[in-house]
């Protein structure tokens, strides 16, 4: 039923570069839900960049500061939130999300991922020597726990954000018709 009023939170998940943050703005707009996104707010809560708090905290500080942020972000109602990458490596936070919301997982190819987080700062974990190698360790690690708590899988390659969005719009259409019945 196009233009329906989707009820309930959509919580985006899929490695760096998937498009969570992009995607997640204008599904959000799309919808008319508000927008969230974990890392942001972390910043916009400690004043940090999140590379500096994985240089002065360590990836573990930084996990902390972000289970606490899922836990609260998701527990608000119709919402959009973009996930960190690394979200899903804590069972806590898988559970959460599955507990309270439409899970979403933006699926991309190792080379896509590349291409898109190429040349960005932001990103502690990928400045490495060889960041297309540490994407593809990642994946491997990273790829059944996305499979695992979404209820949705959406192949990012060769799509726009635009085509993504109303792709996504129908599948959750779908997927809420089904729960009713
Ligand atoms: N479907 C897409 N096709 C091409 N580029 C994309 C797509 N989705 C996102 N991007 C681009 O990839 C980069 C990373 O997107 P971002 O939303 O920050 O991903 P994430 O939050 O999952 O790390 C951005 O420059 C964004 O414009
Ligand atoms: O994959 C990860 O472990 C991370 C992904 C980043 O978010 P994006 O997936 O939005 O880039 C950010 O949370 C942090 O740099 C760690
Ligand atoms: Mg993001």
């Amino acid at each position: 039923m196009p233009g329906m009023k989707l009820p309930g939170n959509f919580f985006l998940v899929g490695m760096m570069g998937a498009g969570k943050t992009t995607v997640g703005r204008t599904l959000a707009k799309a919808t008319g839900k508000q927008f969230h996104d974990s890392d942001h707010e972390i910043e916009a809560r400690t004043g940090v960049r999140v590379p500096i708090i994985f240089e002065l905290e360590g990836e573990g500080g930084f996990r902390a500061r972000e289970a606490a942020m899922i836990a609260e972000l998701s527990a608000l109602q119709d919402v959009v939130l973009a996930t960190g990458g690394g979200a899903v490596l804590d069972p806590a936070n898988r559970a959460v999300l599955r507990r309270n919301g439409y899970v979403i997982y933006l699926r991309a190819s190792v080379e896509d991922l590349y291409q898109r987080t190429a040349h960005d700062k932001n990103r502690p974990l990928l400045q490495t020597a060889n960041p297309k190698e540490r994407i593809r360790e990642l994946f491997e690690v990273r790829d059944p726990l996305y499979r695992e708590v979404a209820d949705l899988v959406i192949d990012t390659s060769r799509q726009s954000v635009q085509q993504l969005t109303q792709a996504l719009l129908a599948k959750l259409e779908h997927l809420h018709a089904n729960r009713q019945a």
